[in-house]
């Protein structure tokens, strides 16, 4: 399976355009980078193979086929800071029962406690509620993990940690992985292909 842009433009109301023609594809076996200067519209790139925004023009498809608008999403996007993508309402435990029946086998991967997940999310460090963040996108109809600055914030050893047990998962379960980060020798170490996104696209 396949997830694809095609000369995708988007601007945000009546600004602009962020970026024009922008064109790639991932395989669901493939860990790939993306890299583009600060601003150009990672963020805003990632939400739209996510399905959280449309193009302005151009289109996103994932096996052939458009991205669903209902359901479970088979793109999931993992954001850099997790407190802004929890209900702080909700305990640990209702919000990884959001992506549906919680993978032991990947709550373990992720250094997840059992004790953690009877908390709310002020009671848990920037870290641990991250891992609640993957674990939650990667449900079972999990294709592909978009991870927008994901460890940016966390120290080396969590963010070795986090990355080990990602990278087990996608390959036991062949999710394909998007890695987006302003951090080269991540990329470097991480990915099998890199995709630089340069001036070229944004002026179309
Ligand atoms: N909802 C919005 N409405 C209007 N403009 C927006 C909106 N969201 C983002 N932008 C603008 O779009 C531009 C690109 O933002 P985006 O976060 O996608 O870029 P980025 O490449 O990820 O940036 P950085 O590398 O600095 O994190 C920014 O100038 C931002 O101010």
């Amino acid at each position: 399976m396949q997830l694809k842009a095609e000369n995708v433009s988007f601007r945000y109301g009546n600004n602009t355009p962020l970026f024009e023609n922008v064109t790639l594809e991932v395989n669901e076996d493939e860990i790939v980078g993306i890299v583009a200067p600060s601003g150009f519209g990672k963020t805003t790139l990632c939400k739209i193979l996510a399905g959280y925004e449309s193009p302005s023009t151009g289109e996103v498809t994932l096996g052939g086929s458009p991205l669903p608008v209902v359901g479970y999403h088979p793109v999931q996007l993992v954001f850099q800071h997790p407190e802004k993508a929890i209900n702080p309402r909700w305990k640990m435990g209702q919000v990884l029962s959001e992506s549906g029946e919680q993978d032991q086998e990947i709550l373990q991967m992720l250094g997840i406690q059992k004790e953690w997940l009877k908390r709310w999310p002020n009671e848990l460090s920037g870290g641990e509620l991250q891992r609640f963040c993957i674990a939650r996108a990667l449900a079972s109809h999990t294709r592909f993990l978009i991870a927008d600055e994901m460890t940016t914030m966390l120290d080396a050893i969590t963010q070795a940690q986090i990355w080990q047990a990602v990278m087990e998962i996608a390959k036991k379960r062949k999710i394909g992985i998007i890695v987006v980060s302003h951090d080269e020798s991540l990329i470097q170490k991480l990915c099998q292909r890199v995709i630089r996104l340069n001036v070229n696209e944004k002026e179309g």
